[in-house]
C-alpha cells in the first residue's frame, strides 16, 4: 500500500509539480519563522530552511511522509529571496540582467522511520535587460511571490536566455530526483491517474 504524502508547503508550484507526475498528496502547512537562519553557504541554507518547514508539522499516522522545500536565487554571494516591493524586485532583476545566477532548491523528506535531504542547483542566464524590459515584466505582477523576483514558468520565461540543470529545480522542486527518492519512502505515482 502507498504511504500518504503530506506536502508541507503553500506553494502552488510544488503542488502542480507533484500533480504533473501523479503523486497524490495532501497539503498541511504551518507558518514557519524563516528568519535568523545563519548563512554559511547556499546548500546548507536551503537545507536548513527545508528542515525548519518539515519539522513544523507532526505525523498523524505512521504511514505519513512529509515533504518540505525551499528555493533561493544566488548571485555573487548574495541571496535573493522574494522581493517585498516593486523597487526591490526591479533592483534584483537589474542585478541579474545579462548574467548567470544559481537557483538552489533544498528538499526534506521525513517519515517516522527515516529522513533524507536533497539539494539541487540550476544555473540560469538572463538576457541583457533594458529598464523597459524589466518594467514590462513587473507590470505583469508575476514577480512578488517568487525567489529572485521572477517565475521561469510564467511571464519570467521571457527574461531567460538559457539554463543548465533541472528546470523544475528553478520552479521549486527537483522533481525527478524527488520522485526517485520517494520510492524509498513507499510513495509511488498513482497508476490509475496515468493516461
Ligand atoms: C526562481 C523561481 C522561484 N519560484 C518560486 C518557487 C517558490 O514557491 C518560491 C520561493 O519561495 P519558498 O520560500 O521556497 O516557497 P514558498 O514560500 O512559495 O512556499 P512554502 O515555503 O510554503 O513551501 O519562488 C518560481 O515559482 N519560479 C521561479 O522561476
Amino acid at each position: 500500500m502507498n504511504n500518504q504524502l503530506i506536502l508541507a508547503s503553500s506553494s502552488p508550484r510544488r503542488r502542480e509539480l507533484l500533480n504533473q507526475v501523479n503523486i497524490q498528496h495532501i497539503v498541511r502547512k504551518q507558518d514557519v519563522d524563516e528568519s535568523n537562519v545563519p548563512f554559511y553557504n547556499p546548500r546548507t541554507y536551503v537545507q536548513t530552511l527545508a528542515e525548519r518547514k518539515g519539522r513544523s508539522i507532526g505525523f498523524e499516522s505512521d504511514q505519513e511522509v512529509i515533504l518540505s522545500a525551499d528555493t533561493i536565487v544566488c548571485y555573487e554571494d548574495k541571496v535573493l529571496e522574494k522581493p517585498n516591493t516593486r523597487e526591490e524586485a526591479f533592483q534584483m532583476l537589474r542585478s541579474l540582467s545579462g548574467q548567470k545566477h544559481q537557483v538552489y532548491t533544498g528538499v526534506m523528506l521525513r517519515s517516522p522511520e527515516q529522513e533524507m535531504f536533497i539539494v539541487d542547483r540550476t544555473t540560469v542566464e538572463f538576457w541583457p535587460l533594458s529598464k523597459e524590459d524589466i518594467e514590462l515584466y513587473l507590470d505583469t505582477g508575476d514577480s512578488f511571490d517568487k525567489a529572485g523576483g521572477y517565475g521561469i514558468q510564467t511571464e519570467g520565461a521571457m527574461l531567460v536566455k538559457q539554463i543548465s540543470g533541472d528546470y523544475n529545480t528553478v520552479v521549486g522542486l527537483p522533481l525527478s530526483r524527488v520522485v526517485r527518492s520517494l520510492r524509498t519512502f513507499g510513495i509511488y505515482p498513482s497508476i490509475s491517474e496515468m493516461k
